[in-house]
């Protein structure tokens, strides 16, 4: 049986400025499964970059917990939070900040040896990744400033992916790259997943979207929707769009 990465319990999440609170996540109790590619959906503003800083232990809840593949983030202080997430999560932003004065290779070793020190270890793996979403050994040596937007963001997948993450979280990876770039972006994510790995993604795209196998909805900080949509597949594009769409049509979306 698909076992839980990430079990959330009553997490709600408030900010307070002015004297005014915003209660951003309400009661969430959400399950995430091992190897899903879980899509989280919703209006500005609904809280889905809250309840993925909150699940990475970017940010802490207000309330609630999160078990994070059997560990209990609210009992680890922020020293401990900062080696957790090192070492069990990958992040991958809309703009991706590669070290500008380090070749594409030297910024993804610089991830991996902060975990492993064993540095042939590190880039072996560095240079087969690399390898895997396309970027070839001629560009290893250039520098960031030198790629383009679908290129930097594939180097900052494997930047991700160096310390073998147990779950990859996504916010709006592809929202600054072009139809083609974004492309070659979402079909690296999707090899990654068939290849094991976890990931849940925030996303407003449906293009981005049909990508996972489950699509969470959230409105105004609650969980209103959840569609099994099914592992990806180029085939059944057409049926997996209706039906991602019928959903969005009845999420008000
Ligand atoms: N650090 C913060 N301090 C105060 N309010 C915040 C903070 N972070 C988020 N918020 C508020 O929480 C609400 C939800 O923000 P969040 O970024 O999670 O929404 P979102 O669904 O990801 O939106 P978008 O799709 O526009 O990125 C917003 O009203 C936002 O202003």
């Amino acid at each position: 049986m698909t076992k839980a990465i990430i079990k959330t319990e009553k997490l709600c999440k408030t900010f307070s400025s002015a004297g005014i609170q915003q209660h951003v996540l309400k009661n969430l109790d959400i399950c995430l499964l091992e190897e899903d590619f879980t899509i989280i959906m919703g209006s500005s503003g609904s809280g889905k970059s809250t309840l993925l800083y909150a699940m990475s232990g970017m940010d802490k809840p207000t309330l609630g917990t999160i078990d994070f593949a059997g560990e209990n983030l609210a009992k680890l202080n922020n020293d401990q939070l900062a080696v957790f997430r090192r070492n069990h999560c990958g992040f991958v932003f809309q703009q991706i900040y590669l070290l500008d004065n380090m070749s594409v290779l030297d910024n993804v070793l610089a991830s991996g040896l902060l975990v492993n020190k064993n540095k042939r270890e590190v880039e072996e793996k560095a240079k087969e990744l690399l390898n895997q979403v396309g970027i070839g050994e001629n560009a290893w040596s250039k520098f960031p400033t030198q790629l383009s937007g679908g290129e930097a963001q594939r180097v900052g997948i494997v930047r991700a992916l160096i310390n073998s993450p147990k779950l990859l979280f996504a916010d709006e990876p592809t929202g600054a790259l072009n139809s083609a770039a974004s492309t070659s972006v979402l079909d690296v994510f999707t090899d990654v997943n068939r290849n094991g790995q976890s990931i849940v993604m925030v996303t407003h795209d449906m293009k981005t979207a049909l990508r996972g196998n489950r699509i969470l909805y959230l409105r105004d900080g609650v969980i209103c929707g959840d569609l099994q949509l099914g592992t990806y597949s180029e085939k059944d594009n057409v049926e997996r769009h209706k039906k991602l769409k019928n959903f969005l049509a009845e999420m008000g979306w």
